[in-house]
């Protein structure tokens, strides 16, 4: 039976594979990589069997663009599959759903890749070192003319001690840099490691930034956090310290400290800790922060102490080594602080923020005669509000990323051309140190990305297309009362309209229908509620009517429907089709 000299030890390959042709099973001492049962279980257990799970090769064969998608499933998408998901849930902004899912893809094909090769990396460095020690046996035998084997030791240390009195030459192999840590080596090739791109997101409020990203973190299964940066400040400053958000984003992935690392964490108000002026001098809540932000977005180790209070931590020992015995009893008693240092090398960060003010910053920038434009640019209200949009020269657009055809915004707020181009989409590194950014922050964003005002044909599309759309969200409530909600087509659009003015984006959108519906959420139950553009616009109540009602119901839908004139776009088929009625 074989005993094993370091029983806590479980060798990853050796134990499995046959040894060589003329040698015994290799000692203790030649494992390449030792590593403690509870890792090696936990290894295989993280992400889903995704990061570190047993890599299988076959599997590889034609599918996904480099790995097999089953094995290194964190994404499992390509981007467009990501996109083609997220559409579900957000309407328009297709730009900035692109970007996004690209970057989100690249990011876990380079953590994939990096996993692959690290794998490929091991096998091959036990390979040369099985090989070496073949050899070494081989000339050991061939120089004393016995065969020497080796035996493993039934305690632990004792073969350090036999082999000592027994005055065996000490070999180069016998040294603990060569048996128990993988070593530098000539043969395994050098790859290229692929950096991450962090992203920042530009755009007006309520018009999908964060919820893109939430929708994504639904479909990724990685550690996502979200932090407001309003609340952070510069160390030793009352508020919370920078590195409070991978705290958020450790206790998002219960304290596994791998998954941690491969996290995303959203800055969320990004724009708030712009430079300002202040009393003092000392801007505590702006430069201060961005300061502390270079090192964690760049890359650096960062110690979290959490204080346990709680009964059923996965890790039994996180400091020394990140990885629990998930069979192990439960964490340490309450009160005790825990040490988790997180490496943010890893860590995807995307900055958010609406950044009211910038696209003036930019107009100011492109509308200098030295740059070559000459042409006159209007601005009204700001672009950045959602519905506002500035009116640019054609040559401008000939710098955006996707040499498109402009589309002109009419300058009455709501009228937003879907997905047109915002000054926004033209913002440079030097339009956000001017914003108050510093240079060496504005460096670790490698994407800038532009989201659009919200258009009328979004706001009404988000009323009633996605998964989730507020009309579906409050019929399902009416029907629990039990009551049927129906809108005309012409009462959602008042909505769309209404909450376009309101200038807050989607947001307005929920408003509004918090207003209309108030009185029939007072007066409920009743058997049909019907919301007509006149009870949206407050010239009539809702209409309401009893279980035999229905046929009249619908005699007041058709009545109204037909107000609407030839040019509108939406059928009443198509209307149908979005669940008004049926709903
Ligand atoms: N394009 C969209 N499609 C569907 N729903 C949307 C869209 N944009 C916004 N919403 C709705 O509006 C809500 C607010 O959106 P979100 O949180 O993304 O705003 P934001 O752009 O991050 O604004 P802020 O800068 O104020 O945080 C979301 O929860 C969602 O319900």
């Amino acid at each position: 039976m074989t005993v094993l000299a370091r029983p806590w030890c479980v060798p990853i390959r050796a134990a499995t594979r046959r040894p060589l042709p003329g040698h015994r099973r290799l000692p203790h001492r030649s494992f390449l990589t030792s590593i403690p049962r509870s890792q090696a279980h936990r290894r295989s257990q993280d992400f889903n069997s995704g990061f570190t799970s047993s890599y299988d090769p076959s599997q590889d064969a034609g599918r996904g663009p480099i790995f097999a998608k089953s094995t290194f499933g964190v994404p499992r998408f390509y981007p467009r599959d990501l996109k083609r998901r997220v559409d579900d849930y957000v309407v328009g902004q297709d730009r900035a759903k692109k970007t996004i899912c690209s970057v989100i893809f690249n990011h876990y094909q380079g953590l994939r890749r990096r996993q692959h090769h690290e794998a490929q990396d091991l096998r091959l460095r036990e390979k040369l070192q099985r090989q070496k020690y073949a050899q070494d046996m081989h000339e050991r035998t061939s120089y004393s003319g016995t065969p020497v084997h080796p035996v493993e030791d039934e305690f632990p240390g004792h073969s350090d001690s036999v082999q000592g009195s027994h005055g065996l030459p000490e070999e180069p192999f016998d040294s603990p840099s060569d048996t128990f840590y993988v070593q530098e080596d000539a043969n395994v090739p050098r790859r290229v490691r692929i950096d991450k791109s962090n992203i920042l997101l530009i755009g007006p409020t309520g018009v999908g930034k964060t919820y893109i990203l939430e929708t994504l973190s639904k479909k990724l299964n990685v550690p996502f956090t979200i932090s407001d940066c309003n609340s952070f400040t510069q160390a030793g400053y009352i508020g919370q310290d920078v590195e409070a958000c991978v705290e958020r984003l450790l206790i998002e992935a219960n304290y596994d400290i791998k998954a941690t690392e491969h996290g995303i964490i959203v800055l969320d108000e990004f724009d708030k800790i712009a430079k300002r002026e202040t009393l003092n001098g000392r801007d505590v809540g702006g430069e201060g922060v961005q300061q502390a932000l270079l090192k964690l977005v760049e890359g650096t180790k960062v110690t979290v102490n959490v204080k346990d209070n709680r009964s059923s931590r996965p890790t039994s020992n996180p400091s020394s080594n990140g990885y629990g015995s998930p069979g192990s009893p439960a964490g340490p008693p309450s009160g005790k602080m825990d040490q988790f240092t997180i490496d943010t090398t890893n860590i995807l960060f995307v900055f958010c923020g609406a950044f009211v003010g910038l696209d003036k910053v930019v107009l100011q920038r492109v509308s200098k005669p030295s740059i070559g434009f000459g042409s006159e640019i209007r601005s009204g209200r700001g672009a950045s509000m959602a519905g506002a949009k500035e009116i640019l020269p054609l040559e401008m657009y000939r710098h955006l990323p996707h040499q498109r055809e402009p589309s002109f915004a009419v300058g009455r707020p709501g009228t937003t051309i879907s997905g047109a181009f915002t000054p926004l989409d033209l913002t440079t590194p030097a339009d956000l140190q001017l914003f108050g950014f510093i240079p060496e922050l504005i460096g670790r964003m490698h994407n800038i990305c532009a989201l659009s005002p919200l258009s009328l044909d979004e706001l009404y599309r988000i009323l009633t297309e996605p998964r989730n759309s507020l009309v579906a969200q409050y019929t399902a409530l009416f029907d629990t009362y039990p009551s049927r909600l129906f809108f005309t087509r012409r009462a959602l659009f008042a909505i769309a309209e209404r909450a376009a003015k309101n200038e807050t984006g989607a947001r307005g959108l929920k408003m509004e229908m918090e207003r209309v519906l108030a009185e029939p959420m007072f007066d409920a139950p009743m058997s049909y509620v019907l919301i007509t553009e006149g009870c949206v616009n407050g010239t009539e109540k809702a209409c309401y009517w009893g279980k035999d009602g229905r046929l009249e119901l619908e005699r007041r839908i058709e009545e109204e429907n037909a107000k609407d004139t030839a040019d509108s776009d939406v059928t009443f088929e198509q209307f149908r089709e979005a669940g008004q009625n049926g709903a």
